[in-house]
C-alpha cells in the first residue's frame, strides 16, 4: 500500500484509490444464523429468498364494486346481482351470463367473472346492477402471480433487511429468515481533554461528542457495539485497550490521536501491535484517517475533529463495514445542484463541504453552505442535508456553478 504524492500535499492518498484499496484488503467475516422476522430488522440476508408461493395466489379484485363477465357489456338492461364476495369469504357459486356479484377489494374473483366495475360507476336497484360507464375487459382484476411467481427470486443474499423487505417476507408466510450474525465493533475515544457529558469540565477540557455520534450510526447499521469509553492519551492504556478489543470484535473504531501531535498515539500503537494499511488521505475533512488491522480485527482510526470523525465514518467506515458484514452496499446517489453562493476550496484534497440543498422555483436543485466549514464546526454538519463532493484538484466554487452533492437528510448520519 504505497503512498502517493498529490498536488500541494505530498503523501496524501486520493480518496477513491484509498477506499478501493481498503475494500480490497477486507474480507467478509460472515457467519449464518436463523432469526425470527421479529428479530430480523437491520440484519443482512444470508441466502437468496425464492418465493414459496404465487403472489397473489388467487385472482382478486382491486376495487370495491361488482364482478361480472366482460362479454355481458354493454348490459343495457342491467345485471342480476347473485351474491357477495368479501375478503376472506369468497362467493362459492359461478357467475353466469347476465349476472354479477358484489365484490370487495382483495376478495376472490368468483368463477365465471373476469372484470370488476367500481361501485361509483354503478347503480343498484332491486338486485339489478346498471353500469354507468364504459368498461375495459379484465379491468381491476389482480391476477395470480402478477407480483411474484412461485420459485421466483425475490431478494438476493446480502441485502439489508428494512421495513419493506420485512413486509414482503411476511407476505410470503416466512416466520424465520437466514441472516448473517451482526458485526461486533469496539468503539473508543482517546484524549486527556475528554469528559463524558454530565462531568465537570476542567480548564481545557471538552465533552466527548464523537463516541455517541458514531455509536448512533453503528446502531442504525445493526452493529453490536462494545463501548470502551474514553481512554487517556497514554500509550500503555491505549495499547491495552486495542489488544483487549482485538480479541473480542470484528473491528475497532477509535477517535482522536491520529495526527502528528505530541500526544497522538493511536497510529503509533496501531503500528506496534498491528499493521497500518494507510494513513493520511487527500480529503477534507478527515485527512489523518488511519486504516489497518490488529490480527484479524479491522482498525479504523477516525480523526478527533468532530466533523472529520463523522464524515470519515460515512465515507470510509460505512462501506468497509458493509464489506465485513457481507452486505451488498449501494453507494449513495449523487446529484448535480447549482451553487447559490460561493464555496471556498483549495486544490489538493477532495472536499466534502456541508450544505443545504433546496428545490428552486424552476424545479432544479440549488445548494448553499450551512455555515463555517471548519472540521470542528459540528453545527454546520448537524444543519446540513447534503455533503458536497468537490473534486481534489478543483479550486473555489463560484455562485451559479454546478456542483455534485449527496443527500444525507433522513440518513443514518
Ligand atoms: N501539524 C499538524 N497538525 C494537524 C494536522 C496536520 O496534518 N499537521 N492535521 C489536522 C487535522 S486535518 C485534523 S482532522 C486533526 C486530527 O487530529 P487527531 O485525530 O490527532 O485528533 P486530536 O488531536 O486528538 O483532536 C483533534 C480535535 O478534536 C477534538 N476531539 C478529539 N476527540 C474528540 C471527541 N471524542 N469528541 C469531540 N471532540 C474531540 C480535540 O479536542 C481537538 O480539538 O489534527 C489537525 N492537526
Ligand atoms: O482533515 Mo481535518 O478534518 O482537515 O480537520
Amino acid at each position: 500500500m504505497a503512498s502517493h504524492d498529490c498536488c500541494s500535499q505530498p503523501g496524501l492518498r486520493p480518496y477513491h484509490e484509498a477506499k478501493a484499496d481498503m475494500l480490497a484488503h477486507l474480507a467478509a467475516v460472515i457467519e449464518p444464523d436463523v432469526v425470527s422476522l421479529e428479530q430480523a430488522l437491520n440484519h443482512i440476508l444470508a441466502e437468496p429468498v425464492l418465493s414459496p408461493l404465487d403472489v397473489p395466489s388467487f385472482a382478486n379484485s382491486a376495487m370495491d364494486g361488482y364482478a361480472l363477465r366482460a362479454a355481458d357489456i354493454p348490459a343495457d338492461t342491467g345485471l342480476k346481482l347473485v351474491g357477495t364476495s368479501l375478503a376472506g369469504h369468497p362467493y362459492n357459486g359461478k357467475v353466469a351470463a347476465g349476472e354479477c356479484v358484489r365484490i370487495m377489494t382483495g376478495a376472490a374473483m368468483p368463477l365465471g367473472a373476469d372484470t370488476v366495475v367500481m361501485q361509483e360507476n354503478c347503480r343498484s336497484e332491486h338486485n339489478v346492477v346498471y353500469i354507468k360507464e364504459s368498461v375495459n375487459p379484465g379491468q381491476h382484476v389482480r391476477h395470480p402471480a402478477e407480483d411474484l411467481a412461485q420459485g421466483e427470486l425475490v431478494f438476493e443474499a446480502g441485502i439489508r433487511i428494512n421495513a419493506r423487505v420485512l413486509s414482503v417476507l411476511s407476505s410470503l408466510g416466512m416466520e424465520q429468515v437466514s441472516v448473517y450474525r451482526p458485526l461486533k465493533v469496539a468503539l473508543l475515544s482517546t484524549g486527556d481533554e475528554l469528559k463524558a457529558p454530565g462531568e465537570l469540565l476542567s480548564p481545557g477540557d471538552i465533552y466527548d461528542s464523537n463516541r455517541i455520534g458514531v455509536q448512533a450510526m453503528l446502531t442504525r447499521l445493526g452493529v453490536e457495539v462494545l463501548d470502551l469509553g474514553i481512554i487517556a492519551d497514554d500509550p500503555a492504556q491505549i495499547r491495552r485497550a486495542f489488544l483487549k478489543a482485538a480479541e473480542r470484535v470484528d473491528a475497532i473504531i477509535t477517535s482522536g490521536g491520529v495526527s502528528v501531535g505530541d500526544a497522538d498515539y493511536t497510529k503509533q500503537i496501531l503500528d506496534e501491535v498491528g499493521e497500518i494499511g494507510f494513513w493520511k488521505l487527500a480529503i477534507k475533512p478527515g485527512k489523518p484517517f488511519a486504516f489497518g488491522r490488529i490480527g484479524r480485527c479491522a482498525f479504523f482510526g477516525l480523526p478527533g475533529n468532530p466533523v472529520s470523525a463523522a464524515v470519515t465514518f460515512h465515507l470510509l467506515v460505512r462501506p468497509a463495514l458493509a464489506k465485513l458484514a457481507g452486505e451488498r452496499y449501494q453507494p449513495p446517489l449523487t446529484l448535480q445542484a447549482k451553487a447559490l453562493s460561493p464555496f471556498k476550496k483549495a486544490p489538493g484534497r477532495m472536499d466534502f463541504q456541508r450544505g443545504l440543498a433546496q428545490v428552486l422555483d424552476d424545479g432544479t436543485l440549488g445548494v448553499r453552505p450551512t455555515g463555517a466549514q471548519g472540521s470542528a464546526v459540528y453545527s454546520a454538519l448537524a444543519q446540513a442535508n447534503c455533503l458536497l463532493h468537490l473534486e481534489q484538484d478543483r479550486g473555489n466554487v463560484e455562485a451559479g456553478e454546478l456542483v455534485t452533492l449527496e443527500l444525507i437528510d433522513g440518513h443514518y448520519l
